[in-house]
């Protein structure tokens, strides 16, 4: 019996963000403490003597590609919108500013699809396509959240 079996690892990041025409006060320049949830489905591997017997794949292996393709680009940065001229202009005024220009409103939503659309080839090319990217779920605050499936 080797079922296909759901796995999540979690991580957090901090930045900034401002949704530009919003009705309420998320048009402030301000910033969250995301928390980013990668699944990944796959079958459990039967590799004897080997370091994932047993795991559809290491924790590690999912926090590893998640930090460098996601976390390290977005932790501490400001993500702004590429619409957002004002905004923009003035983080390029700053030197060294650590800014990310988004194709799209950093919803979470928006954020959301983007972490999945970057990670989901990089999971199935690392992995031979034997695992997939079932869900991403990105939290804003610890109440609201998004999620992407496949
Ligand atoms: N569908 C969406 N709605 C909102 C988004 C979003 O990305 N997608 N974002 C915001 C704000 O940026 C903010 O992050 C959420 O603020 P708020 O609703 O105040 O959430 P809190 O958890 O801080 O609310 P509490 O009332 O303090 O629990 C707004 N809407
Ligand atoms: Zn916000």
């Amino acid at each position: 019996m080797n079922k296909k079996i759901e796995i999540t690892r979690r991580l957090e990041f901090d930045a900034g963000h401002r949704i530009p025409h919003h009705d309420g006060h998320c048009k402030h320049v301000h910033g969250h403490r995301y928390v980013i949830e990668v699944t990944l489905m796959g079958n459990v591997l039967s590799h004897q003597g080997h370091g994932d017997d047993g795991m559809v794949l290491d924790f590690g292996d999912i926090k590893k590609i998640t930090n460098e393709e996601i976390v390290q680009k977005w932790d501490h940065a400001f993500l702004v919108a590429k619409e957002d001229h004002a905004l923009v202009n003035f983080l390029a005024s700053i030197p060294n500013h650590k800014t990310v220009v988004m194709d799209s409103i950093p919803t979470v939503e928006n954020l959301a699809q983007t972490a999945f659309s970057t990670l989901e080839p990089i999971f199935k090319e690392r992995f031979g396509g034997r695992l997939n990217l079932s869900r991403l779920r990105l939290y804003e605050t610890p109440n609201c959240w998004a999620d992407v499936h496949a």
